[in-house]
């Protein structure tokens, strides 16, 4: 089974970034660039990280009417990232139009809420029930709508994976025991994603910030 790590190299320099993507390379499974990475490198940054050779995930949550989110699906073809995402708020018809205008290879999935809201914060958007109750809507919705999978935190995984059996699920919001939560609301530690149905833990600060990112990979492959 290939290691299904992908590192959030949420850094606001890229030949940082582009480093520390070649020292913990041997330990993870792909690598994922968020909207700080994007608005200061753009396509350019992308092709950069793309030299280190593992797949790419365009965290972009994209969220807009359908004709500019296809339209934007359309433009970051040529960086053929693995994965992009759009948030399932922005509808069917969006998630629709995206996944019609993504490339082949590229797997589509849909943002459903945040790792770093939890249930008061739920409420205060507007939004009635539980979050369990809104990821799992939203997950029908993105699945409704054709799409690969939904991001999700590891609360909510192991409910959507017994509703969507072909379901490809992104999760965040991950900490190893003792590390440190920071913004995050909804975590578990990556081995509970990962046997809960994750397809993959996206981990940022636990690698990125630690004294020495190469063990801090190390150590959490080991609990795979
Ligand atoms: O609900 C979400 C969706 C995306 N993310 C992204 O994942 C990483 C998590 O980084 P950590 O440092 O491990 O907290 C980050 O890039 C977020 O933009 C998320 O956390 N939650």
């Amino acid at each position: 089974m290939s290691n299904p790590v992908y590192l959030a190299l949420d850094l606001p320099r890229l030949d940082a970034a582009k480093a520390l993507a070649e020292t913990v390379k041997g330990h993870i499974g792909g690598l994922k660039l968020g909207l700080e990475f994007f608005c200061a490198h753009g396509a350019h940054g992308v092709h950069e990280i793309a030299h280190v050779g593992l797949p790419i995930f365009l965290d972009l949550k994209l969220h807009d009417i359908p004709n500019t989110v296809a339209g934007a699906m359309q433009a970051i073809h040529v960086l053929e990232p693995a994965i992009v995402t759009v948030h399932a708020s922005g509808g069917r018809a969006m998630m629709e139009d995206a996944k019609a205008a993504a490339g082949e290879h590229t797997r589509v999935v849909a943002v459903t809420m945040l790792t770093s809201l939890d249930e008061r914060d739920l409420a205060r958007t507007g939004v009635t029930g539980t979050p369990h109750e809104h990821v799992l809507r939203l997950a029908e919705l993105a699945e409704a709508a054709g799409l690969d999978g939904i991001v999700c935190s590891g609360h909510e995984v192991g409910e959507v994976h017994r509703q969507w059996k072909k379901g490809f699920f992104v999760v965040p919001g991950l900490r190893p025991a003792g590390s440190t939560v920071g913004d995050q609301k909804r975590v578990v530690t990556p081995r509970q994603a990962r046997d809960d149905g994750a397809s993959v833990l996206v981990i940022g600060r636990p690698i990125s910030r630690a004294a020495d990112p190469v063990q801090a990979a190390r150590e959490i492959e080991a609990t795979l």
